[in-house]
């Protein structure tokens, strides 16, 4: 089973393509952010330890809902408060993806998506076969994080300040694409962005489709060896490219694998 960790910048449009991904290729979607609110619902380990070190302040007035928007003002704008959330989450968030990605692989899925924010700044990229970056430059990303409609109606829309915050809260995205297996320039229409996610399905479909893959399912030990190696490759590329970017050349070769935007192509062309 191929697993393809999908990540980019906060409002890059990770969620339209795992939408995609779900809607029109059936491919079941693990999704990092919706399991970060189940294991801190009221009565969760997650939970308990949030009250425990931040106080009433994160409470609603009903004394137990999380007020995630002032959990949010505490996070974005402190680093060592973040990382306290984090360690508080993301090890009972990995626990929890392990056991989708496992229930994915009894069903005899072909592919399974992990939809994850921090797949890089977590480490979590080592673990998957492929890794696909959502890519929009910082003013675009900007500009859709404070255009998109919160889910709670009575919030008001993130501040320039706000939102800035939330994009440094993150590893720059020209930082991550040197992570990327694939990169999907999410610059212009959504039309242009479900063509480019088409064409990366049919290009896994086709290395997917060999009796290898059925061989895998079928002998476990197999399966298990095959991921080893994938996971090795993957460590040992990501190393030559680290090392060729300290001599200075990945760097580029990393921003040049995606195509200029718009804003960009009418710059040159003007
Ligand atoms: C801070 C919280 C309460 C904000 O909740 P809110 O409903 O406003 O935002 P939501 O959960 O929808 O997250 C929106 C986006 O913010 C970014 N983000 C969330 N948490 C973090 C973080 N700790 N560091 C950097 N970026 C983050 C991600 O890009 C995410 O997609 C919430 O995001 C949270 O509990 N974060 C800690 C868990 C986490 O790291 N989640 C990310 C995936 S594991
Ligand atoms: N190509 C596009 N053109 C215009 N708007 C877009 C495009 N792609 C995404 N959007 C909009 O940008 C916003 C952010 O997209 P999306 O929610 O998919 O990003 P995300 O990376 O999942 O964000 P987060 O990390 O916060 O979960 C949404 O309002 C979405 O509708």
């Amino acid at each position: 089973m191929l697993v393809i960790g999908l990540t980019g910048g906060i409002a890059s449009g990770k969620s339209t393509v795992s939408g995609l991904l779900s809607s029109k290729h059936n491919i079941p979607i693990i999704d990092a952010d919706y399991l970060a609110r189940a294991v801190i619902l009221p009565g969760t380990r997650g939970y308990k330890a949030i009250i425990s070190h931040f106080g009433n302040q994160v409470l609603k007035p009903d004394g137990v809902t999380l007020d995630r928007q002032a959990l949010s003002d505490i996070v974005f704008n402190d680093e060592r408060e973040r990382k306290a959330l984090n360690s508080i989450v993301h090890p009972a968030v990995r626990h929890a993806m392990v056991w989708e990605v496992v229930k994915c692989w009894l069903s005899g899925q072909w592919a399974c998506v992990l939809d994850v924010p921090l797949l890089i700044e977590a480490g979590l990229w080592r673990w998957v076969g492929e890794v696909v970056v959502v890519y929009v430059n910082e003013p675009l990303q900007l500009a859709r994080l404070k255009a998109r409609p919160s889910p709670n109606p009575n919030e008001r829309p993130l501040s320039t300040t706000q939102a800035l915050s939330r994009i440094k809260a993150q590893m720059p995205l020209t930082e991550k694409l040197t992570y990327a297996d694939h990169v999907l320039d999410n610059s212009g229409t959504e039309n242009e962005l479900q063509i480019q996610v088409d064409s990366l399905v049919n290009k896994w479909k086709k290395q997917s489709a060999g009796w290898t893959q059925k061989l895998y399912w079928l002998v476990p030990p197999l399966g298990l060896w095959a991921a080893f190696v994938t996971v090795g490759v993957r460590w040992l590329r990501h190393n030559r490219k680290i090392a060729n970017k300290r001599r200075g050349r990945g760097e580029n070769a990393a921003v040049e694998s995606i195509p200029p935007n718009r804003e960009e192509v009418e710059m040159r062309t003007r």
